[in-house]
């Protein structure tokens, strides 16, 4: 096992720049994710750290060696590619046990070797099979360990399970993550699958176009991510970006959508800003804004609403299974202790990180405006409610009067805040609710 560590490491195919200075430092032990779009040169990292393409500039050290000039051989890595790469003409246990014979060990040591591995990745019965009597799964099973066999320093993974149908790599996601845990071998993993990057990585490092964008455990990309390239890409399905303005510590968007903008740390008038919102941090509640559905998706566990507003598409996800369809009217309003905000110029983050969620987080600064004060001209609150007011049902709801206030703010009765759906068919006066309890609107 071993640090790896990159320092400024750029690379250019000709005129095109291809890397542009890439600072990245691998923990002894870590599981690390390489992501981003297609062509953000991941892979061609990968390489450069594996030693199959040249280092223009920098320096990628392993186990605190220099090895900007080593041969591949010599630096103690073993690759897992995306066609897994196997000998057609040779044996499972061939193919596994290759890179030790050219290595020169003894017989008895491989076979010792190979059949610790297949026990591992449950190959044991398969090690007389060539990689054409294999499934998909096997044969990437068999990839993984032909490198494990090495015993390396470093596991490189380039899109390991780019060709396994859903489920399998779903599995085979799994499979890699417990030996990872298993062995704590540092391992840098490239994917364009940010949900296996989610799922599998201690750290992920987001690239685009050549460069770093952000680096962080999944979680935090996820609660702080620091532009809108990072938000828009990590979280699945993607977050909402609405554009809007502050005034009055609010943010107002289309539709008269309304959010407490304490997190963007503006309280003055500001045009051009962006409010990131992830779909299922979305609430639908007969409180919120009106939205039509455009298309309605069920898997059984979720629903997937795309909703339209003046215009904007939004993304909404859910835990509620409902009957809806589009057309449908449905009312939303944004999780205040879940917002996100951006200049619009700059794609930046405003102001400070937001929330992980956590209670505490979402009370509100004493510089906000009360309920009764909702702001005026284009600020003024589409629902024209005093939400919140009487004590007894915010002590019912289980909630202090700030967090009532915060809630109040973007709409939400503190005695109707429930995540559970409320819906309208049609539109105009005579629509009814027609799920959940409370009055028809
Ligand atoms: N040998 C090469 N000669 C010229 N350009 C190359 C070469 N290899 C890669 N590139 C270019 O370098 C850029 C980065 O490629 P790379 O394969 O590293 O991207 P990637 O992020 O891994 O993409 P993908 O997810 O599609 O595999 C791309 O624009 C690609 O076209």
């Amino acid at each position: 096992m071993a640090e790896v560590n990159l320092r400024d490491v750029r690379k250019a195919y000709g005129t095109v720049q291809v890397l542009r200075g890439i600072d990245v430092d691998v923990a002894d032990g870590e599981f690390v994710a390489l992501v981003g779009p297609s062509g953000c040169g991941k892979s061609t990292l990968l390489r450069m750290i594996a030693g199959l393409e040249d280092i223009a500039q920098g320096e990628i050290r392993i186990d605190d060696r220099l090895v900007n000039n080593v041969p591949p051989k010599q630096r103690d890595v073993a690759m897992v590619f995306q066609n897994y790469a196997l000998y057609p003409h040779m044996t499972v246990a061939r193919n596994m046990g290759f890179s030790l014979k050219l290595a020169g060990r003894p017989q008895k040591e491989i076979d010792e070797r190979v059949a610790a591995a297949a026990a591992i990745l449950d190959l044991s019965a398969l090690l007389d099979r060539y990689p054409r009597q294999l499934s998909g799964g096997q044969r990437q099973r068999v990839a993984m360990g032909r490198a494990i066999v090495r015993d390396p320093q470093v596991f490189l993974f380039d899109e390991p399970l780019s060709n396994l149908d859903a489920k399998l790599r779903v599995q085979m996601r799994a499979e890699i993550k417990a030996l990872h845990q298993r062995l704590r071998t540092t391992t840098v993993y490239v994917t364009h699958d940010q949900v296996e990057a989610m799922t599998m990585a201690d750290k992920i490092v987001v690239m685009r176009d050549g460069h770093v964008e952000q680096i962080g455990a999944p979680l935090d990309l996820y609660d702080h991510p620091q532009n809108m390239f990072v938000a828009g890409f990590i979280g699945s399905p993607a977050m909402n970006f609405i554009k809007g303005w502050i005034e009055d510590g609010q943010f107002h968007g289309p539709g008269n959508i309304i959010a407490p903008a304490k997190d963007a740390g503006v309280d003055s008038m500001l045009d051009g800003v962006v409010l990131g919102i992830r779909p299922e941090h979305l609430l639908l509640d007969p409180a919120g804004v009106e939205a039509t559905v455009t298309v309605v998706e069920q898997t059984g566990s979720e629903t997937y609403l795309l909703l339209d507003i003046d215009g904007q598409r939004i993304n909404y996800l859910g835990r509620e299974r409902v009957a809806i369809g589009p057309g449908d009217k449905v009312r939303i309003m944004p999780d205040p202790a879940r917002l996100h905000f951006f200049d619009e110029k700059t794609g930046q983050r405003l102001g400070a990180p937001a929330s992980s969620g956590l209670p505490s987080a979402s009370l509100p600064s004493p510089g906000l405006p009360s309920p009764e004060k909702p702001g005026t001209g284009r600020g003024s609150s589409p629902h024209g409610r005093k939400a919140g007011q009487e004590p007894g049902a915010r002590a019912r709801a289980g909630l202090g009067s700030a967090a009532a206030r915060v809630l109040s703010l973007v709409g939400i009765r503190a005695d109707g805040y429930r995540p559970e759906l409320h819906y309208m068919r049609g539109s105009g006066p005579a629509s009814t609710r027609t799920r959940g309890g409370g009055e028809p609107r």
